[in-house]
């Protein structure tokens, strides 16, 4: 568990990280989302100690990282895949990583079985593709077998292939009970991998609900239907106190009642249907709903158009 309390982060005058509290909770993958600049990096580094936060606290499992004997064996990251040494192969990266923090040698063949590396472990890392530097900066984080792991935009320059590895493997690791909080800006991709998400804007909490419940309220979910009976359609539906909208591709749209009911009501009147469905936003969707949101609000408060800037670039 990854515990946040009113987490600041300020450079100069810039305030990156606001008064930050939530909890990342074990057994399952937390996304963490924002726009450009939203301070998502910043976040994550103060949860490694790699940054000090001007105020507030950050706990993992009830402890600061610096209280952790062996951080690696609590919590394992992969923020920039880069940082590990190119001029070492794959092997001796991760070799010394276990040498330096008391995890037995056997371990380093481990990791880069199951980040699928074994093949290439003797070659310097300088030379891998975006891809391979990935896996080897997971196989870091995986290292020391920790209950925490932490991924800054994970599948950042992977092909389809390792976009789905990566995927699988978090869940994977989430049902082993462990806490996972990553960061991405594939919205596609973060609404098939997250079960609960935090969402921050200009260092400030926005949201943090499961993906089902951000889904459904920052976006409209209606009925769509499509019938050879259009006019009958609406009767019935405006009897029953409902508007149908002209979709405009023939199909009409009904806000506010559900397909059952909306399925029933016109059986009764033995309306052809010849389709029904519920719509829902994707996240992507209720993403820019919500950061849309944001600028109408920041604008009043006077906070001016940086964050439209930032929106646009997420
Ligand atoms: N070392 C630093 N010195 C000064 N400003 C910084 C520093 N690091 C980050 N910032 C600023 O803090 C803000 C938050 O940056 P951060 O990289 O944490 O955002 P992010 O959400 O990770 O962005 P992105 O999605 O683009 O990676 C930005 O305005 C950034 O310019």
């Amino acid at each position: 568990m990854i515990e946040l309390e009113g987490l600041t982060k300020r450079f100069g005058t810039k305030t990156a990280v606001d008064r930050l509290s939530f909890t990342v909770r074990p057994g399952m993958v937390t996304g963490f989302l924002g726009p450009n600049g939203a301070g998502k990096s910043t976040t994550m580094r103060m949860m490694l100690d790699l940054d000090a936060p001007t105020s507030g606290t950050v706990r993992i499992d009830g402890r600061h990282y610096r209280e952790l004997d062996e951080p690696l064996k609590y919590i394992g990251a992969l923020l920039d895949a880069k940082a590990l040494h190119g001029g070492r192969t794959a092997y001796h990266n991760l070799l010394c990583l276990a040498q330096s923090n008391r995890i037995p040698e056997r371990r380093v063949g481990e990791v880069l079985d199951l980040v699928g590396l074994s093949a290439v472990a003797r070659k310097k890392s300088k030379n891998f593709s975006m891809g391979m530097g990935q896996r080897l900066g997971i196989a870091a984080a995986l290292l020391g077998d920790p209950r925490i792991l932490m991924f800054d935009e994970p599948v950042n320059g992977l092909d389809p292939e390792g976009i789905h590895w990566i995927r699988n493997l978090m869940k994977h690791l989430a049902t082993e009970g462990r806490t996972i909080f990553v960061s991405s800006h594939l919205m596609s991709e973060m609404a098939l991998t997250a079960d609960h998400l935090v969402v921050i804007g200009q260092g400030k909490l926005l949201a943090d609900m499961s993906m089902a419940d951000f889904i459904q309220r920052n976006s409209r979910s209606y009925v769509r239907l499509r019938t050879p009976q259009r006019e009958l359609t609406r009767d019935v539906l405006a009897s029953a106190g409902l508007t149908a909208v002209d979709a405009g591709d023939g199909a009409l749209e009904i806000d506010g009642e559900s397909t059952e009911r909306i399925g029933e009501l016109l059986a009764e009147h033995r309306v052809v249907l010849h389709e029904l469905s519920a719509q829902r936003a994707s996240l992507e969707e209720a993403f820019m709903q919500m950061t849309a949101g944001a600028v109408e609000y920041h604008a009043h408060d006077g906070a001016g158009p940086q964050w439209g800037a930032d929106v646009k670039g997420a």
